[in-house]
């Protein structure tokens, strides 16, 4: 066990990057990008959607778990999908009270839930009551919503509901995604709670790892946009674990640029394949193959690009590229 969770993101961490950032290996655990839940028991199809692997065990094909995360504020509704969930495969359920986009927090989701406790607690509390008692279910919190005052009433509330983990993202919702990340603020909750906590944010190489470890004093961690800009960061984290002699990041570092292009350049052969053979049964949910490759790979390239000077050369040859085909070949071709 590496203790690495996949963190959820929204239009990026879709099936298709679970199943190839998982097979690199060093990742523990996938949960989903957030399913909305307003007012309704949400057909199968859209469970599907979000979660194909819900079809194959709720595992990446790798064999890495996927937990299905939803959003919402509803607790009776939240509990009737999650119970579905369950009928249908789901290996684990996570919840999200971090999310600081505008338009979910004005419907009151996401971290906007981070000013009530109680609500927070209600919710939990109705979706451990409505799922089997050997499923998992957990929480994503950021620190506070303007400030931290409530974040040990946020996780007390969450672990007395019943939650058997909490992931925490080290910032307000006002500190967006500002660095730094506030690792040595997870200290009091961790304290504060028996639930594993889980500490997240701006975990970006072997180094950082360790000393998030060090200060929050969790082995867990939840990495994002680390993984990211390099696929092969969880499987440098859990070696430089098992072999602290391995820890130095500059090992990786020659590396990291060859494994990146290589997972792009799957990723571009699956989409590519998608639009050529629509008709085939691909499990990917990919509606429109040239808008979704145009989309990902420029948002992928530019998060590589941070740390990348090959990254950023790719994206800038792709940027004006229109069609898959010229898209896919410049991919292909890059060294
Ligand atoms: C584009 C994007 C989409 C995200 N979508 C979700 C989401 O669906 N659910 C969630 O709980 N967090 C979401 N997050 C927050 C991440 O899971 C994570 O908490 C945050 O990026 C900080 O971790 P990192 O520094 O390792 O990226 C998203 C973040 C980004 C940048």
């Amino acid at each position: 066990m590496n203790h690495i969770t996949l963190a959820p993101m929204e239009g990026v961490v879709d099936y298709l990057l679970r199943e190839l950032l998982s097979e690199i290996g060093g990742i523990d655990l996938c949960v989903t990008e957030f399913i909305r839940v307003t007012d309704t028991r949400l057909p199968t199809s859209v469970f599907h959607r979000i979660c194909p692997e819900l079809k194959h065990g709720c595992q990446t094909r790798a064999g890495t778990p996927v937990h299905i995360q939803f959003l919402g504020n509803n607790p009776q509704l939240l509990a009737l999908n999650a119970a579905k969930a369950a009928e249908i495969g789901a290996r684990g359920i996570d919840l999200n009270f971090g999310c600081p986009a505008k338009t979910v927090c004005r419907h009151k989701g996401g971290a906007i839930l981070l000013q009530e406790p109680e609500l927070i607690h209600d919710i939990v509390k109705a979706i451990r009551k409505a799922v089997p008692d050997e499923m998992p279910v957990t929480a994503k919190i950021r620190l506070g919503y303007l400030d931290g005052d409530l974040a040990i009433d946020n996780a007390k509330a969450i672990e007395d509901a019943g939650a058997n983990g909490l992931a925490v993202h080290a910032r307000t919702k006002l500190q967006g995604y500002k660095p730094p990340a506030y690792w040595e603020d997870i200290v009091a909750i961790r304290e504060a709670v028996d639930i594993p906590v889980v500490a997240n944010g701006d975990i970006f190489s072997v180094e950082d790892a360790r000393r998030c470890r060090e200060i929050t004093g969790c082995q867990r961690i939840m990495v994002g946009r680390g993984v990211l800009r390099n696929p092969g960061l969880p499987k440098a984290i859990a070696s430089s674990t098992a072999d602290k002699h391995h820890c130095d990041e500059q090992h990786y570092g020659e590396q990291r640029w060859h494994q990146s292009l290589d997972i792009l350049q799957r990723f571009t052969r699956k989409v590519v394949q998608v639009a050529e053979y629509p008709e085939a049964d691909h499990p990917y949910g990919i509606n429109n193959p040239k808008r979704y490759l145009d989309g990902r790979l420029k948002q992928w390239l530019s998060m590589m690009s941070k740390t990348s000077e090959q990254a950023r050369q790719l994206f800038e040859q792709i940027k004006r590229e229109t069609c898959i085909r010229g898209m896919s070949e410049k991919v292909y071709r890059a060294t």
